[in-house]
């Protein structure tokens, strides 16, 4: 379960200015539920994200995941963080070229100390479920950007993690392929007890979320939106 409590994160820009990346946000996420956060460029998604994963540091509020805070670890507390209990899939994903897409997906189960041929047995069913199972055995540099990304998303959820966050991952993706991948993350949720958090500006995945928020410069505003899911068009109203 991840809670946010008053978020607030801001940048010095070179100019001297400051940007106000997230402005005082709250939300939750509960366990079998996928939330979306939708926003345009700029919004502050990533942002928000890179703090729940322990990559960024706010400058005020909490994270709390499973009831214990995720701010102020130390580098070795934020790694042992997220690999216990986190799956994070940011928009680029780093691939070793010289590996097959199935070594590249277990290094996390690797990295845990799982061995090399459970990790790889534990991911099949996974790699099946996205689609990815004709593709195991080719290197990385071979995959296109969609199948990179799939193959990011079995990596990030080969250790079972209890919240998953996801950067647009249905970005480089078809519509067919993104209704597919959100489908699978709707039902995994479901099926693990998942807690998942997507940032997306993609009409389509606020359509398959059980609660949406929109960001706009930072701030979470009322959500109203008219989701039209067949033409994959969404109408947000401001409050
Ligand atoms: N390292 C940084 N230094 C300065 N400003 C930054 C930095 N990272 C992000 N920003 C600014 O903070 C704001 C929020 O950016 P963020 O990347 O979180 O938004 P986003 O909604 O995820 O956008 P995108 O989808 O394009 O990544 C933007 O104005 C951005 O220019």
């Amino acid at each position: 379960m991840l809670e946010v409590h008053n978020l607030v994160k801001h940048y010095a820009s070179p100019g001297g200015e400051s940007v106000q990346a997230v402005d005082g946000v709250s939300l939750t996420v509960r366990p079998g539920e996928l939330v979306a956060l939708y926003g345009p460029s700029g919004s502050g998604k990533t942002t928000l994200l890179k703090i729940v994963a322990a990559v960024l540091e706010p400058d005020r509020g909490e994270v709390l995941v499973n009831g214990r805070s995720v701010t102020g670890l130390s580098d070795r507390e934020a790694t042992a963080y997220r690999l216990a209990d986190l799956g994070l899939v940011l928009q680029t994903s780093h691939m070793i070229a010289g590996l097959t897409a199935i070594e590249n997906a277990s290094l996390k189960l690797i990295a845990s100390g799982v061995s090399r041929r459970d990790a790889e047995r534990q991911l099949t069913p996974l790699l099946e479920r996205l689609g990815l199972d004709g593709r195991a055995e080719h290197r990385a540099n071979d995959l296109s950007m969609g199948e990179r990304q799939r193959l990011a998303l079995a990596k990030s959820l080969s250790n079972d993690p209890s919240l998953l966050l996801a950067d647009e991952p249905t970005g480089n993706l078809d519509t067919a392929r993104g209704r597919d991948v959100l489908a699978f993350l709707r039902e995994y949720s479901r099926e693990h007890r998942t807690a998942i958090l997507i940032a997306t500006h993609d009409p389509q995945a606020v359509s398959y979320a059980d609660h949406a928020h929109t960001l706009r410069d930072g701030r979470l505003t009322e959500f109203c939106a008219e989701v039209d899911a067949q033409l994959g068009e969404v109408t947000v109203h401001q409050p």
